[in-house]
């Protein structure tokens, strides 16, 4: 199914030179900084390779209903975002997705539970960018097939009946993927970037903004403001024609407290202010806090102390909280990225809690809010 998409990746196009009369002579700054395009398949065309049926686009559409209802209120179940930091291996993804879509039903009364499925990872300086870009873990970012796999693991999870969530990163990427999504972050490195709060205004599924990683806050609830109106802007239409793309604004946004700088901000001080800060915009109070980041100190034990903490202030009446984030994998902690010599279902990105904390963890969430 892939053949295809390498085939495409294989043909590399060494950018035209300029000729010595198109050099600038002095400063050299006619010469081209990017050495070489490798094409890419349209977005068209890898949803037409990886279509999402007519019972499975019908199963999204009801999942983003779900995630909006809990954001307008007229859901009082915690909308639980969960899953790896990133995948960097489908089939421990597939493994986990199966695990957690039987969980799912069990606490289906209390949580609305939504796989994160990262495929593309923002970076402190530089490292491994994702399953979507390196999907060989090797540096060879064959993206044609790092893209494909995305799908396809995203297709198999709404398959399991489970929502997908996903960081959308670099907006070309976003239209690859956003036809699957029930849930997206901006995250906490693009929340301030009115590119990305363009792309939430043309999303239909719903948006958390990341505060700042310094902990400031108001960046997300004015990335609110931006993404709730229409837009136009600069795009690349399905089958890769340059456009002026117009979108209607998304009114399904929140704030994702996920602390900055080491210190965290779900306690009920932050999560006051935050809810203060967002009444005084005129906007609905609506909050998710991400219990892994700087809320855990980058501790993957400490996302359950996290946890419990939201759920005590959820129920002294705290009804801004709509949701948590926890990051998950089969196995806890992490690993250095090295080929050759990983171990199975362990994250290569952050710390992770395993499956066993995290079912406990979920099931308790669920036993407390009954
Ligand atoms: O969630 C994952 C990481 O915190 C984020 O991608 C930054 O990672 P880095 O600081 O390891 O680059
Ligand atoms: C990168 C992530 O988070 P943040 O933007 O908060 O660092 C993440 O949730 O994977």
């Amino acid at each position: 199914m892939f053949d295809t998409l390498h085939e495409v990746t294989a043909m590399t196009i060494t950018l035209l030179k300029p000729t010595p009369s198109d050099a600038a002579p002095a400063t050299g700054l006619a010469e081209p900084a990017i050495e070489a395009a490798t094409p890419l398949p349209t977005p068209q065309a890898l949803r037409q390779q990886l279509p999402l049926d007519g019972e499975l686009r019908q199963r999204v559409a009801t999942q983003r209903e779900e995630v909006k209802a809990i954001l307008d209120g007229r859901d009082d179940r915690l909308l639980v975002v969960v899953g790896p930091c990133s995948v960097h291996d489908p089939k421990a993804a597939r493994e986990y997705a199966e695990n957690l879509s039987v969980l799912a039903r069990q606490v289906e009364d209390q949580l609305l539970l939504v796989m994160r499925v990262y495929v593309e990872k923002p970076r402190t300086t530089v490292g491994w960018k994702g399953l979507a870009y390196d999907p060989h873990l090797d540096g060879s970012d064959d993206m044609a097939h790092g893209l494909a796999q995305s799908r396809a693991l995203m297709r198999d999870v709404i398959g399991l009946g489970l929502p997908v969530a996903t960081e959308l990163l670099q907006p070309m990427v976003a239209s690859y993927l956003d036809d699957l999504l029930a849930w997206t972050a901006i995250g906490a490195r693009t929340t301030e970037s009115q590119v990305h709060r363009e792309l939430a205004s043309g999303l239909a599924a719903a948006v958390g903004f990341k505060n700042a990683t310094d902990g400031g806050t108001q960046v997300a609830i004015d990335a609110i403001q931006a993404a709730a109106h229409g837009h136009r802007y600069p795009a690349l239409s399905a089958s890769g024609a340059p456009c002026l793309q117009h979108t209607p604004g998304n009114r399904h946004t929140h704030v994702v407290l996920r602390g900055g700088h080491g210190e965290p901000n779900y306690q009920a001080e932050h999560v006051a202010a935050t809810r203060r800060a967002l009444e005084a915009a005129g906007l609905t109070p609506r909050l998710m806090v991400d219990c892994s980041h700087a809320n855990s100190r980058k501790d993957h034990r400490r996302q359950s102390e996290v946890l419990l903490d939201v759920l005590d202030q959820r129920l002294a009446g705290e009804t801004a909280l709509c949701g948590v984030m926890l990051e998950s994998q089969l196995f806890e902690g992490r690993q250095p990225l090295k080929p050759g010599a990983m171990r199975y279902g362990v994250s290569v990105t952050d710390a992770c809690i395993g499956w066993e904390t995290t079912e406990h963890l979920v099931s308790l969430a669920a036993e407390r809010l009954r």
